[in-house]
């Protein structure tokens, strides 16, 4: 027969610290939700959604026996029958043993105390229930044993009151979580997750995870996973994660430590992103989540490993780095590859050729293991999971014909490289639940088409004239720098955002991005997946991306969570031949629509624009030239040398330095003209900023023309 745990009540000042509950949670089924109730000496255990009705029921039964408990704890327990009652004087610590008779009619009707007593008596005494043999029951009728039983009782009472009242708080919290979670029911989350979801006002879940969360938690299943940005994509892999956790935690005996999931993303922000969205999933869990990633010092990621967090989200590159090269942790670490949890976000550029070697390294460690590999439980995300186009004619060129080719690659060809390359041994289960377009429905696409050199006025009278958390994408570090120099002239500040950046300064602009909501974030494409940047309304694409699946992650950093947003495209000659071939990769039939510009405000902008272009190019050049003069003398100066006119170079000569000065003038002359062009502009007010509190892009007042639309309803009306 199975041995029954013993149940230790405490005084009532400590009750809550050990209640009945620790005694049971070993053995408690998984379904129920840790609510038990001592009724009469025996062991009641509700689901918590039932936990309030069942609650009133023991208060109303208290004075009369209970004829069955609603729920017995395992089938083997009698503790009427097979129980005996401990009083332990606190004082004394003495223990004097007492037998609860299940005959004794006075252990169904407890004798009514004054209460101060009753609490006097509970406090005073330590009550514990233990499994007796049924040869050491005390003798029935002894008056001695008859008053311990009134006190027993009486203690028992009190304890039931106690524990119905934290019932009572506890059934009713869970039964207005569970009715304020209705949406989330048969989605199988565990009750401390649902009250995160609650607190983050997650109110319903989103499709992709409504088709996820069962199959990952009831049927186990490896999930391939693909759905538009912004869709909660992060929850639908992060909830059965913690789920699995929970439940493999609850089951083992063992308390050593070791990584029990581990989630792969392809860049540094993303990595802190999706740590601080899963931390925030399991905050009502013990559940340690840690993030590792490049360019930070990688001994403060070793000391949070030391912590022993359960799920461990990282970029390949530091994560193999601390795998092979941090002995201290190395032990805890070797357990990655036994991890029986891995997931990898952004999925399609991870496995992409030669982009994260560390991560096949990583990859390859874990799948061969093959006994773990068969348990582990994998999920592959992206919103361009299976997303197929014709590959680029420089991968794909024909030995035979010696010329170049385009191949379509297939969905399930795409989809089969990426189960071997995770190692996924079972058959997966593919939520796909993308549109053709590939971007969120929510979001309004369009496109300005102007000269290389028009972009920067463009993107002048935008910002000018909408306000409101802008991302604006290049393609190159270079670009990046050069806009950064005419818009600081323009005061206009933007931050920049791109690999050559030290990491801390990348996290502190993005920061203050999050933090301002007129913010306005220059980026290469290193921003362009996963970031959740909350309230982006404008993605600009200074330059048109140079794959669709870059367009469609670009263009999701707005209209995230079904919230408005806008996308333009920037189209100068050069640029025509990618951007149709975006738009036909997305089976985009129709030109995206131009985006609404008042001709006679951008005319106003263009002055001042050319001055900052002409300035920034002027400066560029005199502060080379400088810089050159400067390197000259200080080598000749360094070799103690006399340098005469015919000893410079050419760039050197004194023709040459006449010419750097007039050009230092003219810069002088330009700047004081710009001065007084941008108090100008300063001076006007523009009124076609979007209201953006309604999500609609509102068209620059001289648009409207009494019609009243915005700029996405009027885009949306002309091309439809
Ligand atoms: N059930 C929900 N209800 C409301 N908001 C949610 C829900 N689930 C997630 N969100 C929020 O939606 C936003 C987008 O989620 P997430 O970052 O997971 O999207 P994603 O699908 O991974 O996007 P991407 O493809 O760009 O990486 C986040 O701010 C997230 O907190």
């Amino acid at each position: 027969m199975k041995t029954h745990p013993v149940f230790k009540l405490t005084p009532l000042s400590q009750w809550k610290k050990v209640p009945i509950s620790d005694a049971f949670d070993s053995e408690l089924n998984p379904e129920f939700g840790g609510l038990e109730v001592l009724e009469n000496y025996e062991c009641t255990v509700f689901r918590d959604g039932e936990a309030q009705s069942k609650a009133n029921e023991i208060r109303s039964k208290t004075k009369q026996p209970v004829s069955k408990p609603v729920r017995q704890f395992n089938n083997n327990f009698k503790p009427n029958r097979e129980c005996e009652l401990e009083y332990q004087s606190e004082s004394q610590g003495q223990t004097e043993m007492e037998s609860e008779s299940e005959s004794d009619p006075n252990a169904a009707s407890p004798v009514k105390m004054p209460k101060k007593k009753k609490r006097k008596i509970a406090s005073s005494k330590a009550l514990v229930l233990s499994q007796t043999s049924p040869s050491e029951k005390p003798i029935a009728g002894n008056p001695k044993v008859k008053r311990r039983k009134v006190i027993q009782n009486e203690i028992l009472n009190t304890v039931i009151d106690q524990e119905v009242a934290e019932v009572d708080g506890n059934a009713m919290k869970n039964k207005n979580l569970l009715s304020a979670m209705e949406a989330w029911k048969d989605l199988f989350v565990p009750l401390p997750v649902l009250k995160s979801l609650h607190e983050l006002n997650f109110l319903t879940p989103t499709l992709i995870q409504g088709l996820t969360l069962p199959s990952a938690i009831r049927d186990r299943l490896d999930i391939l996973g693909a759905a538009e940005t912004g869709s909660g994509k992060t929850l639908a892999f992060g909830i059965p994660v913690i789920d699995k956790i929970l439940k493999l935690k609850q089951a083992e005996d063992s308390v050593e430590s070791r990584v029990y999931a581990l989630v792969l993303t392809p860049t540094r922000e993303l990595c802190v992103q999706v740590k601080q969205h899963l931390a925030a999933a399991a905050k009502y869990t013990q559940l340690n989540v840690v993030s590792i990633f490049g360019g930070l010092s990688s001994q403060k990621q070793v000391r949070l490993l030391k912590s022993r967090p359960e799920i461990v989200v990282a970029t390949p590159g530091r994560l193999w780095d601390i795998m092979n090269g941090e002995e201290e942790i190395e032990e805890f670490l070797s357990t990655i590859v036994e991890c029986p949890l891995l997931v990898i976000d952004e999925a399609d550029k991870m496995v992409e050729k030669g982009h994260f070697e560390e991560l096949t390294k990583i990859l390859n460690l874990m799948k061969n293991d093959e006994e773990s590999s068969k348990r582990r439980q994998c999920f592959v995300f992206s919103a361009t999971l299976t997303y197929v186009h014709l590959a680029p004619d420089r991968l794909k060129v024909s030995k035979k014909k010696k010329r170049k080719k385009s191949v379509k690659i297939s969905k399930e060809s795409k989809l089969n490289e990426l189960i071997e390359t995770v190692g996924i041994l079972k058959r997966p289960k593919v939520i796909d639940v993308t549109v053709k377009s590939q971007t969120a429905s929510s979001l309004v696409e369009s496109c300005i088409f102007c000269t290389q050199s028009e972009k920067d006025l463009y993107l002048y009278y935008f910002l000018k004239n909408h306000e409101g958390r802008t991302l604006i994408f290049t393609n190159s570090i270079d670009c990046i720098r050069r806009l950064l120099s005419v818009f600081s002239l323009l005061k206009k500040t933007l931050l920049p955002l791109h690999a050559s950046m030290h990491q801390k300064q990348r996290l502190k602009n993005l920061e203050r991005f999050t933090q301002s909501e007129t913010g306005i974030l220059l980026a290469t494409d290193v921003a362009a997946r996963g970031l959740d940047i909350p309230n982006v309304q404008h993605v600009i694409h200074y330059q048109v991306p140079r794959t669709a699946e870059s367009y469609v992650h670009r263009s999701g950093r707005t209209a995230r969570a079904l919230k408005d947003g806008l996308s333009v495209v920037f189209v100068d000659e050069k640029d025509i031949q990618g951007y149709k071939k975006i738009l036909k990769s997305l089976h985009k039939d129709d030109a995206l629509s131009p985006f609404p510009v008042v001709q006679e405000d951008l005319k106003q902008l263009k002055p001042i624009v050319s001055l900052a272009q002409r300035i920034d190019t002027t400066t560029h050049r005199t502060e080379k030239a400088r810089r050159h003069d400067d390197w000259f003398v200080k080598m000749a100066k360094d070799a103690d040398l006399d340098i005469s006119d015919g000893e410079r170079s050419d760039e050197n000569s004194n023709e040459q330095l006449r010419k750097n000065a007039k050009e230092r003038r003219q810069l002088e002359k330009m700047k004081m003209e710009f001065a007084s062009l941008l108090a100008g502009i300063d001076g006007q007010s523009y009124q076609g900023k979007y209201p953006t509190s309604s999500g609609k892009l509102m068209l620059p007042k001289s648009m409207k023309k009494n019609t009243g639309s915005t700029a996405i309803t009027l885009i949306s009306k002309k091309w439809k």
